[in-house]
């Protein structure tokens, strides 16, 4: 039996099963079981990688955000207006064929904005070029979900699904689960938590036995899901901030558009009327959590022109790197004003953590 029919088999049964509290043990299994088929699903194949086929666009800039959206959702007409780079718009599906990369200038960053073909129903098990746009998604620093506001409110869980598919979590920090494989001494296991609701003993051991690891030292430290453990065993799950982009505003109600803008980690624009766009930009900056820090040379006063743009929790050391690849090893102390000085300025050392805003000078031996 293909991997395909395996997965349509646990499908069925899963949903042939009653939930209630006599099945939940088999149906945690079976979930357990549908992981292990998709991930097999996903792992590249061969004929998949032909040169040419792929949308390996190089990394450039300081940040990565992509575009996902069903077809003739906006994604094209979006690029084409908060970047210098003309994606080509049409009405009709599939405009788009390829990955369009253009750049967002913003407070001095350069972030690279990926435009890429629409995606339909299925994309993650291959259909249409679906593989290939899903797996530039797991490259984003932030994904854009583009939805058409006039359409069915449907489109965000159903693409959704189809990035949990292939491994992409949005908007959900890592599960907290310690786990380590090891040589020998069987399953060790701990939790810190005074009752767990979805998990036990008896299913870490019966997943793990499933999965074929008989040695680990597992330890659970918040009340986690069958779901959330099993993405931490397999490992490769990408946790993607992700914002939701409705366009097309300009043809849904005021009613239905208040409504829509107060969804969580949304944003609701109409490129066709220029609506909101400045905005839509300002957030995308927000959830990238990139920080501006100036570098000033001594007896100079800082260049504010010419920002160093570093992620956020960035130490003296990350913006030494950035300055340039071997600054570090002759860094004596730096001197830093602003927020995250205590006195300005105060001196530091690498591992000090830099704010937004932060006037930094380094002194080398
Ligand atoms: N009413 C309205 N139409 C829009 C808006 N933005 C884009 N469109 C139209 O929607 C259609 C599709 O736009 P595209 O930018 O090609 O959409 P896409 O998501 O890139 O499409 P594919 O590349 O085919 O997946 C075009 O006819 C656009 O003019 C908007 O804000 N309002
Ligand atoms: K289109
Ligand atoms: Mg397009």
């Amino acid at each position: 039996m293909g991997i395909l029919e395996k997965i349509k088999d646990i499908e069925e049964e899963m949903a042939r099963t009653q939930k209630n509290k006599a099945t939940e043990y088999h149906l945690g299994l079976l979930k357990a079981k549908l992981a292990k088929y998709r991930a097999q699903l996903l792992e590249p194949t061969t004929k998949s990688s032909k040169p040419g086929e792929g949308f390996d666009v190089l990394k450039s800039g300081d940040a990565r955000v992509v575009f996902i959206g069903f077809p003739s959702v906006g994604k094209s007409t979006l690029l084409s207006k908060i970047t210098e780079t003309k994606s080509e718009v049409a009405s009709y599906e599939f405009t788009t064929l390829t990955a369009i990369p253009g750049v967002i200038n913003y407070h001095g960053a350069e972030i690279q904005a990926l435009d890429l073909p629409g995606i339909i129903q299925g994309a993650s098990q291959g259909k249409g070029r679906g593989r290939q746009v899903v797996a530039v998604a797991k490259t984003a620093d932030v994904i854009l979900m583009v939805l058409d506001a006039t359409k069915s409110r449907e489109q965000k869980a159903q693409l959704t699904a189809e990035l949990e598919a292939v491994g992409i979590r949005l908007n959900r920090p890592k599960p907290d689960i310690v786990f380590k494989i090891k040589k020998g001494g069987g399953i060790t296991f701990n939790t810190t938590c005074k009752s767990l609701t979805y998990m036990d003993e008896k299913m870490v051991m019966n997943i793990l036995r499933d999965y074929k690891i008989h040695n680990a030292d597992v330890m659970i430290r918040e009340d986690c899901t069958v779901d959330d453990f099993i993405d931490v065993i397999i490992g490769t799950r990408k946790y993607v901030k992700c914002l939701y982009v409705y366009n097309k505003i300009d043809g849904i109600s005021m009613e239905e558009l208040e409504r829509l803008a107060r969804e969580p980690h949304t944003v609701v624009i109409s490129c066709e009327m220029n609506l909101n766009l400045e905005h839509l930009v300002d957030r995308i900056w927000e959830e990238l959590g990139l920080l501006r820090v100036y570098t000033k040379r001594k007896g100079k006063a800082p260049d504010f022109s010419d920002a160093l743009i570093v992620r956020e929790a960035s130490s003296i050391e990350n913006v030494c790197h950035s300055i340039h690849r071997t600054l570090a090893e002759h860094f004596r102390y730096a001197l830093v004003w602003g927020a995250s000085a205590k006195h300005s300025p105060q001196r530091v050392g690498l591992t000090h953590m830099v704010a937004e805003g932060d006037v930094v000078s380094i002194v080398t031996k």
